[in-house]
């Protein structure tokens, strides 16, 4: 599904990422580290938000450089703490999303129904609380049809409802569409509520299975 090669990200000179191999199948994949390890900014990578050398394959395609269009179409990314134009509703940028990921109506209304944000989807995201807006960033991040989510974070602020749903969704996705994820949390109960297919480290900038 993703594969890594002589992956080296730096900010300026410093060195934050050196992943000499990596191969992942389909899966649910639980990225650990300290704080500061370097998740965001491999994630970030992987986005294709990010500059970096070596290469990174999704499918066995295409190398994520010369294909940039494509791979932001099948990888979604949900940051631990997004940051939207305050202006903007909700909807308004459900709608901007999905004009680019080109997900079914019904996939957005279901995804609005089970996560509970058709209350609030009208107004400025200004207003919203913490936890409405992680809603609003995982529900972003399903939109389409990926092969690769990657949920930075996904359970902080939620209540207790929300991460149950969450939870329900990442095994439906993963188990009915073949769906990989790339998980970050330091909450260890995740492991209870999800088949977690194998957990990695990120760990002296290298990412190695545990
Ligand atoms: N834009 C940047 N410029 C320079 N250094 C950065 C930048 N962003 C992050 N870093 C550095 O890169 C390292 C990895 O940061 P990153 O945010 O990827 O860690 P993380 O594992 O996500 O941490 P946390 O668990 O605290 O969210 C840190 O040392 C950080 O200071």
């Amino acid at each position: 599904m993703l594969q890594l090669r002589n992956l080296l990200k730096k900010y300026g000179n410093t060195v934050i990422l050196d992943i000499p191999d990596l191969q992942l199948n389909t899966g649910i994949y639980w990225i650990k580290g300290i704080n500061g390890a370097g998740k965001t900014t491999l994630f970030k990578v992987l986005a294709g938000l990010l500059p970096y050398q070596g290469q990174i394959f999704l499918r066995g395609e295409t190398e994520l450089k010369q294909a940039l269009i494509r791979h932001r179409q099948l990888i979604n990314y949900s940051e631990a703490e997004p940051l939207y134009p305050t202006f903007l509703t909700g909807q308004e940028l459900v709608n901007l999303v999905a004009a680019a990921k080109k997900p079914s109506p019904a996939q957005v209304n279901e995804l609005t129904e089970r996560l509970q944000v058709s209350a609030f989807l009208a107004q400025p995201i200004g207003s919203y609380s913490s936890g409405m807006l992680k809603k609003l960033s995982i529900l972003l991040a399903f939109l389409g049809k990926p092969t690769l989510i990657i949920l930075d974070e996904p359970l902080i602020t939620l209540d207790a409802a929300a991460i149950t749903t969450v939870n329900q969704l990442i095994m439906e996705y993963y188990q009915k569409q073949e769906i990989s994820f790339l998980l970050s949390s330091h909450q260890n109960f995740i492991t209870h509520d999800l088949p977690v297919t194998a957990t990695l480290l990120l760990e002296n900038k290298t990412l190695s299975f545990v």
